[in-house]
């Protein structure tokens, strides 16, 4: 039988929002911590964030390119059950946290993805995102044909994903999980709380299928 499609929100910078993300039935939260981002967070406000955040529901923290003494400041502050690398790091430069991660990779058509895959022996996971200027969080999707039915590795798909194409991409990519920000907002860094539930909604309406 096929696992539930597990649901990441990422780029909250609200309490309300995280609120109404845990209320739609999100399984994890994503908390940025990349200063360029428009849904970068200080450690002030991921403190005030977490204590909106209830058991069971996770606590992602995103990173990119970040030197390792701002990922171990972030550890020891609030309870990460797991990181995201979405810039150019290595596996080494993953591991040296000695927590669960997930690489992004991003997809463009002439990727060799099981060779990236591969080249991230410590990731729990693999997350793909589209090929785009910057480094995430654009809401631009990729040609999901290009992910093929049999990697060596869970996949998260985001970029781009919406309540109204979540159900095509879990169709299509069979993903363990999928992670969603622009799609579920009404402007960066704002959630939108019928967004998020109808995204959730039209996750679960997929698994059903
Ligand atoms: O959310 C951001 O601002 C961000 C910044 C830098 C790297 C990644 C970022 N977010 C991640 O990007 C993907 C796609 O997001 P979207 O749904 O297309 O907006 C997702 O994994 C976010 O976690």
């Amino acid at each position: 039988m096929r696992l539930m499609t597990r649901i990441k929100i990422c780029g909250l910078t609200r309490p309300q929002d995280v609120d109404a993300a845990v209320a739609a039935g999100a399984d994890a939260i994503g908390l940025v911590f990349y200063p360029a981002s428009p849904r970068y967070i200080d450690l002030a406000r991921a403190i005030e964030l977490i204590r909106h955040v209830p058991p069971f529901v996770d606590i992602v923290g995103l990173f990119v390119n970040a030197a390792p003494t701002q990922v171990r400041a972030v550890l020891a502050a609030i309870p990460v059950h797991l990181l995201q690398f979405h810039g150019d790091e290595d596996d080494a430069y993953c591991r040296q946290f000695g927590r669960p991660f997930l690489k992004a990779v991003r997809v463009c058509p002439d990727i060799d993805l099981p060779g990236q895959m591969a080249a991230f022996p410590s990731a729990q996971a693999i997350l793909l995102d589209a090929f785009v200027e910057g480094y995430g969080g654009s809401g631009q999707a990729f040609d999901w044909t290009l992910v093929p039915r049999e990697l060596p590795k869970p996949i998260v798909l985001s970029g781009g994903l919406d309540a109204n194409n979540v159900g095509d991409a879990i169709r299509r990519v069979h993903p363990a999980a999928v992670d969603v920000s622009s799609g579920v907002e009404s402007g960066k860094g704002i959630k939108d709380a019928e967004k998020m539930r109808a995204f959730v909604i039209a996750v679960h309406r997929a698994d059903m299928q």
